[in-house]
């Protein structure tokens, strides 16, 4: 697993709790390592602790709340790692896979809520659109993490996961561990 992490921008608990959570879903089942949010909520954060421990990655999927994504991003370009933020109004991903199988790890990848600011379009090592049209930031983030991991993400097992999954054509087979 590379070593990738997703900067949920502006979550508003109100009315951000749904998509930020799927947010998180993606960004686990798709192979990052953790999310930061920008902003508070505890009922969130609670309720997907319990999705990583039933499905796995509690040992190592990081989900944080975090006061400012600025700060995030900085601490990234110190470190050395790559920051790219999913924009429509980007360049078009097709257009720059041969640079995204040579970015500098750890990646950090920036997904909005309400308006970005324009210091993210500015101090980011890419702005990227999944096409120029406006859609979601689930789908924007599926989408990249799936081009990073050339589709090998979705054979990806958690080790310490409680529920697993025998994949059937039809019907539901699952396998309860402890
Ligand atoms: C409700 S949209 C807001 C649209 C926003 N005006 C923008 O800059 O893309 C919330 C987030 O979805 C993501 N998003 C939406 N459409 C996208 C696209 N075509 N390509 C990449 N990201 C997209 C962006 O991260 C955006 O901040």
């Amino acid at each position: 697993m590379k070593d990738i992490y997703v900067l949920r921008l502006g979550h508003r608990p109100a009315r951000d709790k749904r998509v930020t959570t799927h947010v998180i879903l993606v960004a686990r089942a798709f192979g990052a390592k953790g999310v930061y949010i920008e902003g508070k909520d505890e009922k969130m954060i609670k309720s997907i602790s319990k999705v990583i421990d039933s499905w796995g990655g509690s040992s190592y999927f990081l989900v944080k709340e975090i006061e400012n994504g600025k700060n995030i991003v900085n601490e990234w370009k110190e470190k050395g790692g790559t920051v790219i933020h999913l924009t429509m109004y980007g360049i078009n991903i097709n257009d720059l896979q041969d640079k995204l199988d040579k970015i500098k790890y750890p990646l950090l990848i920036i997904a909005g809520a309400e308006k970005v600011e324009g210091w993210y379009y500015r101090n980011v090592d890419y702005n990227i659109a999944i096409g120029n049209q406006p859609h979601s930031e689930v789908a924007a983030l599926a989408i990249f993490l799936d081009r990073i991991y050339k589709g090998r993400e979705l054979y990806m097992e958690f080790g310490d996961a409680k529920i697993k999954i025998l994949p059937q054509n039809v019907g539901k087979k699952v396998i309860r561990n402890g």
